[in-house]
């Protein structure tokens, strides 16, 4: 396993977001997070990156948080930052070599390697904020490649990108499953995660289906997830158990 979820509940200021979620992501596995707007994706990874402590329930963590790269979505990355591709880039290398050794000969072949996998080779000068949105996402894949972790995850990493882009990054996703590195990605586009990611968990402030993704996204569970997204209280103290009766 690299994680194993206990009853976990996450939430803000104790109003609780996911609830009672368990279950274990699989050392090598590759999931789709899906559920709707709102259904707590973003909050889920939050947790598995450490970044919200889950009020009720344990996260157990079979990697080294050092060992876990996060791709937020792109809404939440500030590209007025002024920092250009090649040193973004290199800012990937930092969890392994520490920012303060310096970028010597190996590591630069290193970052241009990652820089010409993604098609951004004659992009290093060039300051972030000049980025397309489609470039900008490579560049993020670039910035991952080189952390080299082993737990991925990614938030929307196809929002507002192009059918040649997103073709792109799904080769690098698959890359690193082959890999044998454990991916998970937030996705709305259900054609997408059913050619190429072979499990899900569908999401919905508590989970309505985990496993193979095809007997996961069925229209009975997809209905099932809208249905309980909708009746979610975001302002309950407490941790409701109900289920909303199928309408
Ligand atoms: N920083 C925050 N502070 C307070 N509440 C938050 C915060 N972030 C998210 N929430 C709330 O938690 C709930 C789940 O939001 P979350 O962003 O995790 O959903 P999501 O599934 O990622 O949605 P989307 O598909 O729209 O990105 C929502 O009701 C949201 O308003």
């Amino acid at each position: 396993m690299t994680l194993t979820f206990r009853d976990v509940t996450l939430g803000y200021d104790r109003h609780p977001a996911v609830h009672h979620l368990s279950g274990n992501l699989r050392r090598g596995s590759l999931t789709a997070l899906v559920g709707p707007n709102g259904a707590g994706k973003s909050t889920f990874f939050r947790g598995i990156v450490g970044f919200l402590q889950p009020l009720s329930g344990k996260i157990e963590r079979m990697v080294d948080r050092r060992d876990i790269a996060y791709l937020p979505q792109v809404t939440e990355i500030d590209r007025s930052f002024p920092v250009n591709v090649f040193d973004f880039a290199a800012a990937g290398l930092w969890s392994k070599i520490g920012a303060l050794r310096g970028i010597d000969a190996a590591s630069r072949t290193q970052i241009e390697t990652a820089l010409d996998a993604l098609g951004l080779l004659g992009f290093e000068r060039k300051p972030i904020g000049t980025l397309s949105g489609g470039q900008m996402q490579r560049l993020l894949f670039s910035r991952l490649i080189l952390q080299d972790a082993h737990l991925i995850v990614l938030d929307e990493p196809f929002n507002a990108i192009d059918e040649r882009t997103t073709a792109d990054l799904v080769a690098r996703i698959h890359a690193w499953h082959d890999e044998g590195r454990t991916v998970i990605a937030a996705l709305h586009d259900l054609s997408l995660v059913r050619a190429h990611f072979p499990e899900t968990l569908l999401l919905a402030r508590r989970t309505i289906a985990w496993g193979p993704t095809e007997t996961s996204l069925t229209e009975a569970n997809l209905a099932a997830a809208r249905r309980m997204s909708e009746a979610f209280d975001d302002h309950a103290d407490a941790c409701a158990h109900t289920t909303p009766s199928a309408a």
